[in-house]
């Protein structure tokens, strides 16, 4: 639909006074009549512009600090009338009100002035009042008025004004409009989650981002990804990222993220199929890949340290689709972009606003939770058996444990010197997991004798702990807090092992 309009007044009352020159450059051009407020009006005056006050039109200056000054239906019936009733047209004429038909606002910097940590009367100060009435009803009136909410949309407004020559189309105006609630909706969702702090009584949340995925977790699901991807990465190659990619992604930086020594890990389906810390980058690539070389195939591959060109002409040699490092060295990744779909990420450091919650829906509504940062070390372990763990086997305990954590539940890890042997995942018993997980180091012809075992959730029996020493597994580590916790601790005195509790669960489901 074309409904073509012409702009010729505008109203301006901006927070944030920069990027507005070239705006007012065209407006100028055009022969836009400016109204604004105060601070605004100075500015636009400044460059040399002409622009009347909102106070010349209402009759009133700004008063209470502030707090009203374009709340006025001086100024509000100019942007809200009916360009088409006859009623509001002679209306408009009888009180004297002026047409706006474009209106720019830039919002109190509220969500910036609670995460630079103001005081609760700053903050209040910053709930901005007559900026989110004004995009309201602008916003309201798109058929026959242009809101520009946010200085985000001046690039936008330029190109418009550029290739329209002042005017604008009922598509354009209901895309600003569009445009503009996602401004206001996000100002009130951040407003209503300071007001609510951790009280979690309803959920507001306002992404502004998001990206169309060729498809869901199946070709026949649609599926979008909403987030800011970005941010976190850039891609330097390869095919478009899928919904499962970006699950495994996920997977991936959460796990590598409770890693300092040099790691890599393979994940196929977001669980680890191989793991291992060792001093290089191609050391590590190597002892992680022997875990289990066959489910790596097609898998993702992430490690927290720079790809050189001997670890990257390993890699190579297996088919990947996704690999993240925070760099690559040049000729790394000329090897590494040779196959032209790989995705090739490198990983920025994580954005200081990142979300501290993880949500995911259930039941026609959304589960929200802490995000699990918890992660155990030394100091964190409580030796419930005669036997000590040598430093060699608490070290592959913890390497072990901060594995588990990210594994889908009922999980358990083996592991012997920083190496991933096998896991267990994903099993509806913890026996099963524990089977699974010794058949598949077997398979792969790993000697489990002096291996350590790591559990994401306590043994209901002594059966999990009988079965790990006939394996030759030598030490245990599990959050403990059974009722029978002593018939397993019994067991392993028995039998020479050692078992550590951390007193922390770590399901993944
Ligand atoms: N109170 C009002 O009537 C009012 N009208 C516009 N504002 C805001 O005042 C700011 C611009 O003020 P100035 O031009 O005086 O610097 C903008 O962020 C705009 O959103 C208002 N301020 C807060 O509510």
């Amino acid at each position: 639909m074309i409904m073509s309009k012409k702009i010729n007044s505008a109203l301006i009352s901006v927070y944030h006074k920069d990027g507005l020159e070239e705006i007012l450059h065209v407006l100028n051009e055009l022969n836009v009549k400016l109204l604004s407020t105060g601070g605004t009006q100075e500015f636009i005056q400044s460059l040399g512009y002409e622009c009347e006050t909102v106070e010349d039109i209402t009759g009133y200056p700004p008063i209470l600090g502030g707090r009203v000054k374009t709340l006025h239906p001086k100024i509000f019936g100019g942007i809200l009338y009916r360009r088409d009733n006859e009623g509001d047209r002679k209306l408009l004429k009888a009180y004297g009100i002026p047409s706006i038909d474009l209106v720019i606002v830039d919002l109190y910097p509220f969500e910036e002035t609670v995460a630079s940590g103001g005081s609760e009367e700053e903050i209040i100060e910053k709930i901005d009042i007559g900026g989110i009435s004004l995009i309201r009803a602008a916003a309201k009136n798109y058929k026959d008025v242009l809101i520009v909410a946010s200085k985000q949309q001046y690039r936008s407004l330029l190109q418009l004004l550029n290739e329209k020559k002042g005017d604008s189309d009922l598509d354009d105006r209901r895309w600003f409009a569009k445009e503009a609630f996602a401004v206001s909706s996000q100002y009130d969702a951040a407003i209503f989650n300071y007001f609510d702090k951790d009280n979690f009584s309803a959920l507001r949340l306002a992404v502004n981002e998001s990206k169309k995925l060729r498809y869901g977790e199946n070709p026949h699901q649609r599926g979008v990804f909403f987030g800011n991807f970005d941010e976190m990465f850039e891609q330097l190659h390869g095919k478009e990222i899928s919904y499962n990619n970006l699950l495994d992604i996920d997977a991936a930086v959460s796990l590598i993220a409770d890693f300092d020594e040099t790691s890599v890990a393979i994940l196929k389906h977001n669980n680890a199929c191989g793991m291992a810390s060792r001093p290089t980058v191609r050391e590590a690539w190597e002892a992680a890949l022997q875990a289990d070389p066959v489910s790596a195939y097609g898998g993702i591959v992430i490690t927290n340290r720079t790809i050189n060109r001997e670890a990257a002409e390993l890699i190579n040699s297996i088919f990947f689709e996704v690999i993240i490092a925070p760099e690559y060295d040049k000729e790394a990744f000329e090897i590494l972009s040779q196959k032209k779909n790989r995705i090739i990420l490198v990983q920025k450091s994580l954005s200081k606003t990142a979300s501290s919650f993880q949500y995911r829906s259930a039941l026609n509504g959304l589960l929200m939770q802490d995000k699990d940062t918890k992660v155990e070390l030394a100091d964190d372990l409580k030796v419930v058996t005669k036997k000590v763990p040598t430093a060699g086997e608490i070290e592959d305990l913890i390497f072990a444990n901060k594995l588990v954590k990210h594994t889908k539940s009922n999980a358990i890890v083996l592991a012997k010197n920083k190496q991933l042997l096998a896991s267990g995942t994903g099993q509806t018993s913890r026996v099963d997991a524990l089977k699974q997980a010794i058949e598949k180091a077997k398979s792969f012809n790993f000697d489990l004798e002096g291996a350590v075992m790591a559990s994401d959730a306590f043994f209901p029996f002594p059966d999990c702990v009988e079965i790990a020493h006939n394996e030759g597994i030598s030490a245990v580590i599990q959050p403990g807090g059974s009722i029978r916790d002593n018939e397993s601790i019994a067991y392993c005195d028995e039998h020479d092992m050692s078992m550590v509790f951390t007193g922390i669960r770590h399901f993944k489901h």
